[in-house]
């Protein structure tokens, strides 16, 4: 099995590719795709990229390749983490949404439909770069809806079950549970899918209601928005103090706070998005189903907010080696729904401009109805994730 990096170079894309050599998730008669840009800098830095790659790994490194046109994208796994990322900025307020749309729009498009005229057709693109919900909506379009998913969720989820896991003073692995919506300050932590093992329904309701100190989602935004001016205010100061005072708040608002005071740090969230990428790649490298969040392309799979959702979303999903299959996401209790059909309202005018707004229905993966099942499936990960801000 291949895997192609596409902006390999970029601070996430060189963290990808080193983090799936070092930790043997190629075997050596893979291929590992470093893909840069010809006339930019990273058409000239993915040589050499190679090279240290194979300087530091040489005994179980894959073969190395690099590509340099879209249409020379061959790889079983495409990873998208090509394109222009938010500067941090002086007052906490991200830079345009919509302006890193058009950019990142048209790396989006280019490699699209590349991969539609020159690809296997049954590649499983992975979406890294931002926004992540506008690129899985634009190579949703012209590659099918199940084989492309957006990591962001994902790594909010991981974020999430750390959060909760450092705030019940276990490891992550004993918590499961997720968060959809929107990658970045529209975030949704579901928190009736929360699991924490080794306690029964009373004890982990008891635990939860401990944990979210009588809020609900309904305050969210505003909680963030004030945890944002807080941070600006301390972190012009004392940085280490920024970062202390996210440590008394409470976990899902953590979730957010943490990695957008990282980004406005100047520290880059490679590491842990690599990470996250790197689960979901492995996953559908082994074979395996695992239930993770990811923001896919709904064909009214999901309800929110009384009406089934045509267009990006993220939310739980079973993932294996064709793609995504099946949405996992009971009923919810109405202020989880209500955020999440405001973030599915967001996300739909966010790339409107962008998209024709009927994303590809055929798939090579059998689409299955949707399940009510609960998603109890927690992948066997321990991987850290720190990391968003816009989305990050
Ligand atoms: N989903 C997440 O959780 C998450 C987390 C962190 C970063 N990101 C996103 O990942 C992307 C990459 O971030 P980064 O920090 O590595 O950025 P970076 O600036 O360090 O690297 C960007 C890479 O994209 C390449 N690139 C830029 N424009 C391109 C174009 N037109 N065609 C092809 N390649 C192009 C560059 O050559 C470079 O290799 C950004 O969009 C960022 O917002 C997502």
């Amino acid at each position: 099995m291949d895997v192609a990096v596409l902006g390999a170079t970029g601070d996430v894309g060189r963290q990808i590719c080193t983090q799936l050599v070092e930790r043997q998730v190629l075997p050596p008669t893979s291929r590992l795709q470093l893909v840069g840009r010809p006339g930019g800098s990273s058409g000239r830095a993915v040589h050499g990229l190679r090279t240290d790659l194979v300087d530091a790994y040489d005994e179980h490194a894959p073969l190395l390749d690099v590509a340099l046109d879209p249409d020379d994208v061959v790889a079983d796994v495409v990873v998208v983490a090509a394109g222009r990322t938010p500067p941090p900025t002086s007052d906490g307020v991200p830079a345009s949404r919509a302006e890193l749309a058009a950019d990142n729009a048209a790396v989006f498009r280019a490699y699209a439909d590349a991969l539609a005229a020159h690809g296997s057709g049954s590649e499983v693109v992975v979406v890294v770069s931002n926004p992540v919900e506008l690129g899985v909506a634009i190579l949703a379009e012209r590659l099918g809806r199940h084989r492309v998913i957006g990591m962001g969720a994902w790594l909010d989820t991981l974020r999430f079950r750390r959060e909760l896991a450092v705030s019940l003073g276990v490891r992550r692995h004993r918590v499961g549970g997720f968060v959809g919506g929107q990658h970045g300050e529209d975030a949704v932590p579901l928190w009736s899918t929360v699991r924490i093992s080794g306690l029964d329904v009373d004890e982990r309701e008891r635990a939860v209601a401990r944990l979210r100190g009588g809020r609900t989602l309904a305050t969210f935004p505003a909680e963030v928005a004030d945890a944002k001016a807080q941070l600006m205010a301390v972190a012009s100061r004392d940085i280490a103090a920024a970062f202390a005072l996210i440590d008394t708040w409470p976990p899902d608002l953590r979730v957010v706070a943490r990695p957008w005071m990282t980004h406005q740090s100047g520290a880059k969230t490679a590491t842990g998005t690599a990470s996250a990428t790197i689960d979901l790649v492995e996953t559908i490298l082994d074979g395996r189903e695992i239930v993770v969040a990811g923001q896919v392309a709904l064909a009214g799979e999901a309800r929110v907010g009384g009406a089934p959702v045509d267009g990006v979303l993220g939310v739980p999903v079973v993932v294996g080696p064709e793609g995504w299959t099946r949405v996992l996401l009971d009923p919810l209790p109405p202020d989880e729904d209500a955020r999440l059909a405001q973030a599915a309202a967001a996300i739909a005018a966010g790339t409107a401009p962008w998209t024709s707004g009927t994303p590809a229905t055929t798939s090579p993966a059998t689409p299955s109805p949707v399940t009510t099942s609960p998603p109890t499936t927690t992948p066997a990960t321990t991987t850290p994730a720190t990391t968003d801000g816009a989305a990050r």
